[in-house]
Parts: C-alpha cells; sequence; structure tokens
C-alpha cells in the first residue's frame, strides 16, 4: 500500500526470528538485492559481479554487475568494513538504488571478499545502513540522508516491524517518512538518543521478574535493526542466564528445559522513563529439531570494549515486541507496543 508521505513501505522477510531483510534495486535497469535495514552501521554494500571465486558466499548471493547498468558511475575506492563476525571488503561505484520507491544517486560499495562464515548463512545479499553518517566508512553519505535532502518524506524518520508470526503476518516491514498504525497499538514513548550520531539511549535498568539486577547505575543500550537478539555484557547475561536455570552451549547460547519456559520471569529493560518488558515468549525460541524440542534464549554476551562498551544491544527479538521509530528530526527513538 503506497502511503500518503510518497513513500511505499518495504515488505521485509522474516527468516526464523533472526534475519529480517527487504528488497532495494541497484542500478538500469534494476538489479534487485536483499538487505538487512542495519540501524547498528550506515554503508550500503552488495556483493559484486568481480567477487573472486575464492568467496563461495559471493556466488550464492546476487551480484551488482556495472557493466549491465547504463547509470553507473566508476569510482574505485577501496571499502573495508569490521562487523562483529569479520570484516567484508570490496570497492566503492555509484548508481541509482531505489529503496521504498524513491529513488537517490548512492555511493555504496561493490564486496568482491566476503567471508563465508558467516554470509553462507545469509539469506540477504547485503546491508543497507540506517545508521548516522558520522558512522559511514570512508565519510560516505548514507541513503537515508540522501533521501533526507530529497525533502520527499512527511517527516525525517523511519520505522520498523518486525513480525514473529510469519503465517499471518509479513516478516516486518520498513516506511520510510513515518509509522505505520497496522502495526502498533497505543501511543509512542520517545527517549532522545544519547549522543546525535548513534542509535543509541540511555537505560536506567535491566530487572528480571521485580527485582533489578544489571545496569543499576545507568548505562547505554543501541536499538540495533541489524542484530538478531539482544547482546549484554557477557558477566551480566551470564548472571541473568543462571537466574533463569539456562545452560550454556559450545558456541556462546543458551537453552532451556521446555518444561520450565512457562514459569520464567520477564526481563524489563528501563528506558526513558519507561519500562519495556519481555516474556519467555518475546526471549525464548522455541525450535523442534528431529522430534525434540530445543528452548534456546535468544540473549547473547557480548563484550563491546570501552569507550564504546559495556553496553546492551537490543535487537530484532526486542523490535518484535516494540515497534520502532528512529526519529532523525528530533534525534530521538519512539516505542509502541508491536501488534
Ligand atoms: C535482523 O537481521 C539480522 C541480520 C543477521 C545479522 C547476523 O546475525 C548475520 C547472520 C548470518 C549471516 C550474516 C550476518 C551479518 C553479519 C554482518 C553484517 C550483517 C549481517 C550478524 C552475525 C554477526 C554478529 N552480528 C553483527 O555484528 C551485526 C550487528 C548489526 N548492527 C550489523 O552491523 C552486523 C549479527
Amino acid at each position: 500500500p503506497s502511503t500518503s508521505n510518497g513513500t511505499t513501505p518495504t515488505p521485509l522477510t522474516n527468516y526464523l526470528d533472526a534475519q529480517y531483510y527487504g528488497e532495494i534495486s541497484i542500478g538500469s535497469p534494476a538489479q534487485m538485492f536483499n538487505v538487512v535495514f542495519d540501524t547498528g552501521s550506515a554503508n550500503l554494500w552488495v556483493p559484486s559481479y568481480n567477487c573472486s571465486p575464492l568467496y563461495t558466499a559471493c556466488f550464492t548471493h546476487n551480484r551488482y554487475d556495472a557493466s549491465k547498468s547504463r547509470t553507473h558511475i566508476e569510482n574505485g575506492t577501496g571499502f573495508s568494513i569490521q562487523y562483529a563476525s569479520g570484516n567484508v571488503r570490496g570497492f566503492l561505484s555509484e548508481d541509482v538504488v531505489v529503496v521504498g520507491g524513491i529513488p537517490v544517486v548512492q555511493v555504496f560499495a561493490e564486496v568482491t571478499a566476503l567471508p563465508a562464515i558467516p554470509f553462507i548463512f545469509a539469506k540477504f545479499d547485503g546491508v543497507l545502513g540506517m545508521g548516522y553518517p558520522i558512522v559511514a566508512i570512508d565519510g560516505i553519505t548514507p541513503v537515508f540522508d540522501r533521501i533526507m535532502s530529497q525533502h520527499v518524506l512527511k517527516e525525517d524518520v523511519f520505522s520498523v516491524y518486525y513480525s514473529k508470526d510469519p503465517m499471518h503476518k509479513p516478516g516486518g516491514e520498513l516506511v520510510l517518512g513515518g509509522t505505520d498504525p497496522d502495526y502498533y497499538t497505543g501511543t509512542f514513548n520517545y527517549m532522545g538518543t544519547r549522543e546525535a550520531g548513534k542509535w543509541e539511549v540511555n537505560m536506567k535498568g535491566v530487572s528480571v521478574g521485580e527485582e533489578m539486577l544489571f545496569c543499576k547505575e545507568g548505562c547505554m543500550a543501541v536499538i540495533d535493526t541489524g542484530s538478531s537478539y539482544i547482546t549484554g555484557p557477557a558477566s551480566s547475561v551470564a548472571v541473568l542466564m543462571k537466574t533463569i536455570g539456562a545452560t550454556e552451549l559450545a558456541e556462546g547460547g543458551y537453552t532451556v528445559n521446555c518444561d520450565l519456559v512457562k514459569s520464567l520471569p520477564s526481563v524489563t529493560f528501563h528506558l526513558g522513563g519507561h519500562e519495556y518488558s519481555l516474556t519467555e515468549g518475546d526471549y525464548i525460541l522455541w525450535q523442534s529439531q528431529f522430534g525434540e524440542d530445543i528452548c534456546s534464549v535468544t540473549f547473547r554476551g557480548l563484550d563491546v570494549p570501552p569507550p564504546t562498551g559495556p553496553i546492551w544491544i537490543l535487537g530484532a527479538n526486542f523490535i518484535a515486541r516494540y515497534y520502532t521509530e528512529f526519529d532523525r528530526r528530533n534525534n530521538r527513538i519512539g516505542f509502541a507496543t508491536a501488534v
């Protein structure tokens, strides 16, 4: 449905509640790509047609072919971006990118080195960073900034809906320029971003059940649409897992006995004077594998070194419960209860 503010919402696909991505096009004629809209980074990259055959992950994804686009503009500057999983390298190109029906001439990276781990597991092709310009590699103006400077949006905001029920609803939706009342109830509660330039807010504490256990003196929380789960300082998450009776798996994940799930406490994040609770339905991923039920906990320990850390990262499982509006005009984030 096209909204009144001149943009069309981008439907998102939900893969196992762990990967949410939507379609954009690059080039003329349009070359289609699935990208994660990631508030934790600010660059756009897709695999390149010139990706070295050494990188299997390039060949299981859509690749941008500059020679097939009549609006391609040569650049060639080197590019490398670092994620928690390792880095991704390539070179810069410029072309027409269409997001939510809005065309922009955009500098982006053609990736020629895409590590098999974790990208062979990616159902999407690339990443479209929705972060602030200050975090953009090579000082490239991010896509959303280019869209804002066209003055086509009713408001300089974007909103994200992540569904947990893809059987009955789309996997999610990105709206540029507003919000979609179909996917939230009640009003938005807003909080200022801690420093203009990052989608992060001050958090006043994290409680389990009725007891405030973590971040008692306050800490930082990043609202990150590009993270699947919630991460917190490893020591805090370890205590949290012990409190709910979870056991740690080899690769850092946690599971609980499925019989105990219904009695698990809620975990509450105190943000901007309001409490945002997750119940076991929000933070337990119940999967049946080979006839047996595995109940994994969608919290992970992650120690981000100072000065950025220690920090909590609220990812897809939080956003699935709280519809999120990212407001660049007022440097604030708004939450409403998702439906
Ligand atoms: C909601 O959809 C989430 C998409 C999945 C993200 C992810 O789970 C993933 C899984 C499989 C294959 C590739 C990637 C992936 C890897 C890098 C970039 C984008 C996606 C990431 C795994 C590594 C840690 N992590 C981040 O650092 C993320 C943190 C975030 N801000 C990004 O910048 C990188 C999340």
